[in-house]
């Protein structure tokens, strides 16, 4: 990974009428990372990487993407930012393949499409017409579109909504195989198993703030948290505790019951209950 932060950003603000969708805002994405954004509905998130997009015009604060303020920044700053926007991927009467070579012709060194087309799993589809695309399937054709410039950085808000679980774990692997190569991606999810399983470090946006940065396995201190230890009495009535010592508490349930512990389990706290926690719900 590059020194040089793919974005730099300090204290942005933005206004809608007296709405303060973003809120003072600080966020450095590593070049080479993959940074997911976490946070509720209205928390600010899509406003924020619209102005990182340059789709979007702030009110105050300092923006740096890849070196360029996006207020500013010319046709070449363009294609080096791939951008997959909450849901497109219909286009007339056009096929899939016919778009893919639409999108292509803008940037200076694409992708060949068809390879394009094959990593988002659409080959089978490159002569249907995308009104034809069930959801998933068009939501796949908004990231071939995404990626078909070879971006140094992607954007992605909320890129598997819509998707089976099979595409989900096949567009992770995409995403891993784009981050492989180089590229820096920053995602908005309201899944916590993607941010956990995708991302180097997550964001918790709250009420257009950036409330915190960690990987996913310390955001919240998760790995200070104790485990819990939750069994079950021989009469069936759940009991846990918390216990930073669990294998010795195991040990002694086992000669308390004479053997097996009757619904034993050992837990530590999630992405999800540390996230909620954060959110205050
Ligand atoms: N064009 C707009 N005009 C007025 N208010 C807006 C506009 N766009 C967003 N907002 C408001 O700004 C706040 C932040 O919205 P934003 O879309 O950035 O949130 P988000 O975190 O992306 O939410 P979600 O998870 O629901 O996509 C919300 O209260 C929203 O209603």
């Amino acid at each position: 990974m590059s020194d040089q932060p793919a974005i730099s950003v300090r204290g942005l603000r933005k206004s809608y009428g007296e709405h303060a969708a973003v809120a003072g805002l600080d966020l450095t994405v590593r070049t080479g990372e993959v940074f997911a954004l976490l946070g509720p509905n209205g928390a600010g998130k899509t406003t924020t990487v619209e102005i990182l997009e340059g789709y979007r015009r702030r009110d105050g604060g300092e923006v740096s993407v890849l070196g360029v303020d996006p207020d500013t920044a010319g046709r070449d700053w363009r294609s080096r930012v791939g951008i997959v926007l909450q849901g497109t991927g219909e286009f007339d009467d056009l096929t899939v393949g016919e778009v893919v070579d639409h999108f292509a012709a803008f940037y200076p060194a694409p992708e060949a499409p068809d390879r394009v087309i094959g990593r988002v799993g659409l080959t089978d589809k490159v002569n249907a017409r995308t009104h034809t695309l069930s959801g998933g399937q068009k939501r796949r054709l908004d990231v071939a579109l995404g990626i078909v410039g070879r971006p140094e950085l992607l954007f992605l808000d909320e890129p598997t909504t819509g998707f089976d679980p099979e595409a989900r774990r096949e567009f992770w692997e995409l995403i891993r195989d784009l981050s492989a190569g180089g590229t820096t991606i920053v995602l908005t999810t309201h899944y916590l198993d993607e941010a956990e399983s995708l991302a180097d470090r997550v964001g918790v946006i709250a009420a257009g703030q950036l409330v915190e940065v960690a990987t996913p396995a310390e955001l919240g201190n998760r790995q200070q948290a104790l485990p819990m230890v939750s069994w079950r009495t021989p009469d069936g009535t759940p009991q846990q505790a918390e216990s930073a010592t669990p294998t010795a508490l195991i040990a002694e349930l086992a000669g308390r019951y004479g053997g097996e512990v009757p619904g034993l389990t050992v837990t530590r706290p999630t992405l999800e209950d540390v996230y909620l926690r954060m959110i205050g719900q």
